[in-house]
């Protein structure tokens, strides 16, 4: 059987390079996989060198209980209170807009959850409105040009979303939205109408001035790549409606379940993750296309690559033993349908070995609109299935009954095919559960731990040190090249 089903979603194997027995028979699980699995979901220490739980599958619970459930409820009453319309900004208007100011996991999850799940917004329903959700990461205050001009800081919320609280990009922009509502009304007024924090250092929050009632603090344990489905995803609620959200932390838990109860054979994130370890311990391919063929999914490569780069892209062990086998592989990719005018030529003819995940959703509803319309679109949706299709098969296959080398397709790349009838809110948190499973059982099977950073947080103090050269006019310390660099910058300041 090539087709694995669980939590609504159909894996296809088929065109991968070996059967699910073989596989089985050739990549092996550690025998304390199975404990590990169990400690993932009772949230122990699984990250031992932060000194942390992983508590991103107690975040989804059905129930929780505590500071998770005291938490839960002020979520749920912000969102009610920002979308019925009863909070007010500082000079007393409705709001209208909201800003995500964050960066990594605290902009890449919940981006892509609000653009994905838009269309399933049922909040007026219940008399809501809804928000203009924006979101700021760059450090180079990129997205704030276009953002600024278009909100009116009298009806706009700023989401300062930063687990620590602390991380740089997040602030140069907000100290710059900061300098920018003073042309508007006093800081003190901002911070009381227009801000809200979240974060899991509450003390931080604090010495920013944000008053206690409109922060949303979070357990530490919750990683940042894994955090949508914690406070982190307020602009997900805020954008699609909070029956929205919970139907996605829904469908997250459906994919738990499965994770944690579907044998070996029949387990969506295992087999996802044996196969990749397969592709590139077997066959020694070290990159993985990811690509979506529904625009709605059109951010999933670029979530991806942080759920699986940040995890796996290490070079030492868990307990710290330096590693001499290839880990997490490079993750990349793109919105298929328009990938194909654009890298597809690549895959189809280039060199470079690749494996791929398609993602396909087979029908698309069109509420709202007439019955031509809506006919013209079940259309496109159909040609966007044949496509995939028809690439994944040229991607398999090949085609070589030709002499001219023009027309040989060398083919023999494996994937995945992960299909859904419909996208829903459940089929998407299912869809990101899977993947964050198979980050794990993968980080299991390398022994590494899947939940610091070590580089990102190395690469951070490098730039500290030419930040400092840069504001400082003594010879800069570095290479020749970086010290050039540094002083024609000094220089154009
Ligand atoms: O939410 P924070 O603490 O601002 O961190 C943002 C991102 O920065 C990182 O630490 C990497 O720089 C990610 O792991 C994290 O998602």
């Amino acid at each position: 059987m090539t087709q694995i089903n669980g939590a609504g979603l159909t894996l296809d194997v088929a065109f991968q390079n070996e059967s699910v027995d073989d596989l089985l028979n050739t990549i092996k699980l550690p025998d304390d996989f199975k404990s590990f699995r169990e400690q993932l979901m009772q949230g122990t220490y699984l990250n031992q060198t932060e000194q942390r739980q992983v508590v991103h599958c107690l975040e989804r619970a059905a129930s929780v209980e505590g500071e998770r459930a005291a938490g839960r409820e002020k979520f749920n009453n912000m969102v009610h209170q920002l979308r019925g319309g009863e909070w007010l900004g500082a000079t007393g208007k409705r709001i209208t807009a909201v800003v995500n100011v964050g960066v990594g996991g605290s902009d890449l999850g919940p981006n892509m959850g609000a653009f994905a799940l838009k269309e399933f917004d049922d909040g007026h329903l219940e008399g809501e409105h809804a928000l203009d959700v924006h979101f700021v990461s760059s450090m180079d205050g990129g997205q704030l040009y276009a953002v600024l001009p278009i909100i009116d800081p009298e009806t706009t919320v700023f989401i300062v979303a930063s687990k620590s609280f602390g991380t740089i990009d997040t602030f140069a922009n907000i100290d710059t939205v900061r300098a920018w509502v003073k042309q508007h009304f006093s800081e003190q007024d901002w911070l009381e109408h227009h801000v809200i924090g979240v974060s899991s250092n509450q003390q931080k929050m604090l010495d920013y001035g944000i008053p206690l009632p409109h922060q949303l603090p979070f357990d530490e344990g919750v990683g940042g790549r894994f955090s949508l489905w914690s406070p982190i995803g307020l602009s997900i609620a805020l954008s699609c409606g909070l029956h929205t959200f919970e139907r996605m932390l829904a469908g997250a838990r459906a994919m738990d379940e499965h994770f944690a109860t579907a044998p070996d054979h029949e387990n969506i994130p295992v087999l996802m993750a044996l196969f990749g370890v397969y592709n590139r311990e077997q066959l020694g391919i070290n990159n993985l296309a990811v690509l979506p063929y529904d625009g709605r999914l059109r951010m999933l490569p670029n979530y991806l690559q942080q759920l699986d780069m940040e995890s796996n892209g290490k070079q030492a062990t868990a307990d710290n033993r330096a590693i001499d086998y290839a880990t997490g592989p490079i993750i990349w990719g793109g919105f298929g349908p328009n990938g194909q005018h654009a890298f597809f030529q690549h895959l189809h003819q280039g060199f470079d070995p690749f494996a791929a995940d398609f993602v396909l959703v087979l029908e698309r509803d069109a509420p709202g609109f007439s019955h031509q319309v809506a006919d013209k679109l079940a259309e496109q949706q159909q040609l966007s299935v044949a496509n995939c299709l028809a690439h994944r098969q040229l991607m398999k296959f090949g085609d070589t009954n030709t002499e001219s080398p023009r027309d040989h397709y060398p083919g023999g790349h494996p994937s995945n095919l992960l299909m859904m009838q419909q996208l829903t809110p459940e089929t998407f948190g299912a869809l990101i559960a899977a993947y964050e499973h198979k980050v794990f059982t993968q980080g299991i099977y390398w022994q590494l731990n899947s939940f610091d950073q070590p580089g990102v947080e190395k690469g951070k103090k490098c730039a500290i040190d030419i930040l400092a050269a840069l504001n400082s006019n003594d010879a800069p310390q570095f290479d020749a090249s970086t010290n050039d660099i540094i002083k024609k910058a000094r220089n154009g300041h």
